[in-house]
């Protein structure tokens, strides 16, 4: 089935990007995840030890057991595992990027929040308004980063 089997997920932030304040951080993933816990029965509970549903990471290049490249600066941003055990609902961040809290370089909340839609089960949409459209738009953080495509789409998982 393409989504999780429960509602309750767990995640774990392995490492911190030097980009940005470890608050600034914690609170970019918290919101990102909040952005479906709004709109689905799941709940998101981090972790800081032992194995987490969505194990979280900045890395580069090749890296790990992870079967996916990072790309240097630009390109590709994150990427992200369908639900399941193991590398499962994993995101991973470039650390070649410049990661930011505000409108300079790569908006953390709004990559992650795109990336969580594919740790959740979501592919990439095809309508430009979506989160899940393939390519990064960068949006007035105000402004909610949610479309009815990508609720839709979400919903149909976890209704
Ligand atoms: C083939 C995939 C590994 C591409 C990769 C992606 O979609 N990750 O989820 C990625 O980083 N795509 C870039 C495409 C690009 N360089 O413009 C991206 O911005 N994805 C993240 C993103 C963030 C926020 C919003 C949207 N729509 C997309
Ligand atoms: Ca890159
Ligand atoms: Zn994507």
């Amino acid at each position: 089935l393409p989504g999780w089997n429960k509602y309750n997920l767990t995640y774990r932030i392995m490492n911190y990007t030097p980009d940005m304040a470890r608050a600034d951080v914690d609170e970019a993933i918290q919101k990102g995840l909040e952005v479906w816990s709004t709109v689905t029965p799941l709940t998101f509970t981090k972790i800081s030890k032992g194995i987490a549903d969505i194990m979280i990471a900045f890395r580069t290049r090749v890296h790990g057991q992870c079967p996916r490249y990072f790309d240097g600066p630009l390109g590709v941003l994150g990427h992200a595992f369908p639900p399941g055990l193991g590398l499962g609902g994993d995101t991973h961040f470039d650390e070649d990027e410049n990661w930011t809290k505000d409108g300079v370089g790569f908006n953390l909340f709004l990559v992650a929040a795109h990336e969580f839609g594919h740790s959740l089960g979501l592919s990439h949409s095809n309508d430009p308004t979506a989160l899940m459209f393939p390519n990064y738009v960068s949006l007035d953080p105000s402004k909610y980063p949610l479309s009815q495509d990508d609720i839709s789409g979400i919903q149909s998982i976890y209704g």
